[in-house]
C-alpha cells in the first residue's frame, strides 16, 4: 500500500473566537496561527466564517473579491492575512472559510482559501451542499437565500506530507464528497464549520466519526468559538478523529486550540487490520469516484 501521509504531521485545529470587527478577526487569527506554529504545528486549520460572524445576515457585507486571482488587498484583505500568516508561520494554512462575491456574476459563495507555507495559494473550496434547514421550534437556516453553490470536489496536495480534502461544514453531511477524496487519496478530510447548539449535540461529533469509519483517514472538524450573544452560536468542540473514528482531542466551547499528532502507519494498521479498503464490491455498486467527478470549478 503507497504511504498517503508521507511522513509525520502536527494539525492544528484554532477555535477562534471572531467578532464584528474583520481586521481585529484577520490580526487575531495571525497571532494564533503563529503560537499553533511555535508549538511545532505543519498543518494549521480556522474555522468556517473566521474573519465575520456566520449568518446570512453578515454574509454581503463582509463578503471579498477573490477573483481575478490574486485579488488586490482591497479587493480581498482575508486573502493577502491568510497568505502573509502561512509564509510567516511556514505551515500549510486551511483558512476557514470568508463571505466571496464574484463581481462578474454578483452571486455571494461561502469559500475556503488554502496557502503553503511560502503564501502561495493551493486551493479554493467553495461550499458545495448549502446549509438550508428548518427544524421546527429550534433552528431555521437558508445559506440559498444568499449564497449559491460550489461545483467540485477539492483535493489539495501537500508536497511534504500527501493529499488533504477540504470541504465546508454542511458538506460533512454528505459522504460522496469524503469518499471520492479517500478514494483518490486523501490522507485527512478537513471540514472548517460552525454547527449551533441544536444540530451540535445531534451530529457533529458522529458526523466527524462516521467520515473516519467509512474512508479509514483522519477527520478534522474546525468551529468558530461559542460566542453567546451572538445571533447564531457555533456549537465549538473542534475535534480530529483517527481512521478507526477514535476522537484523539476536542475543544471545549471556548476559544482553544488543539493540535494533534497525524501518521501515515494509523492508516495503514488500521487499513490492514480491517480491509474493507480492499473488500469493496463495485461489482454490486458503482465506485462514486470513478464516475463523472467535477474537480474544477464550472467557469
Ligand atoms: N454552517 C453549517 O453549514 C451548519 C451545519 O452544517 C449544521 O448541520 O449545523
Amino acid at each position: 500500500m503507497s504511504k498517503l501521509l508521507k511522513k509525520p504531521v502536527k494539525l492544528a485545529l484554532i477555535q477562534l473566537a471572531s467578532g464584528a470587527d474583520k481586521s481585529h478577526n484577520l490580526t487575531h487569527a495571525r497571532d494564533k496561527v503563529l503560537s499553533a506554529a511555535q508549538s511545532g504545528a505543519g498543518i494549521v486549520v480556522l474555522p468556517e466564517c473566521f474573519n465575520s460572524p456566520y449568518g446570512c445576515d453578515y454574509f454581503p457585507s463582509y463578503a471579498e473579491t477573490l477573483l481575478p486571482s490574486p485579488p488586490t488587498p482591497s479587493q480581498s484583505p482575508s486573502f493577502h492575512a491568510l497568505s502573509a500568516m502561512a509564509k510567516e508561520a511556514h505551515v500549510y494554512l486551511i483558512g476557514g472559510s470568508i463571505p466571496e462575491l464574484d463581481t462578474e456574476t454578483k452571486k455571494y459563495y461561502n469559500t475556503s482559501l488554502t496557502f503553503g507555507p511560502s503564501g502561495d495559494l493551493l486551493a479554493t473550496h467553495r461550499k458545495v451542499h448549502l446549509f438550508d434547514i428548518d427544524i421546527p421550534g429550534k433552528i431555521t437556516f437558508k445559506e440559498s437565500e444568499v449564497l449559491s453553490p460550489g461545483n467540485k470536489v477539492t483535493i489539495v496536495e501537500f508536497p511534504e506530507y500527501g493529499k488533504v480534502a477540504i470541504a465546508i461544514c454542511y458538506d460533512i453531511r454528505f459522504p460522496e464528497l469524503a469518499m471520492i477524496a479517500a478514494r483518490k487519496g486523501a490522507f485527512a478530510l478537513v471540514y472548517p464549520g460552525a454547527f449551533n447548539t441544536t444540530t451540535g449535540p445531534m451530529h457533529w461529533k458522529l458526523l466527524g466519526q462516521a467520515r473516519a469509519v467509512d474512508n479509514q483517514v483522519y477527520v478534522a472538524l474546525c468551529s468558530p468559538a461559542r460566542d453567546e450573544d451572538a445571533s447564531y452560536r457555533a456549537w465549538g468542540h473542534s475535534l480530529v478523529c483517527d481512521p478507526l473514528a477514535e476522537v484523539l482531542v476536542e475543544a471545549g466551547e471556548r476559544e482553544e486550540t488543539v493540535l494533534v499528532d497525524l501518521s501515515g502507519e494509523k492508516i495503514e494498521e488500521s487499513r490492514k487490520g480491517i480491509p474493507v479498503y480492499g473488500q469493496r464490491r463495485f461489482d454490486v455498486y458503482p465506485d462514486v469516484s470513478k464516475g463523472e467527478v467535477r474537480f474544477e470549478d464550472e467557469v
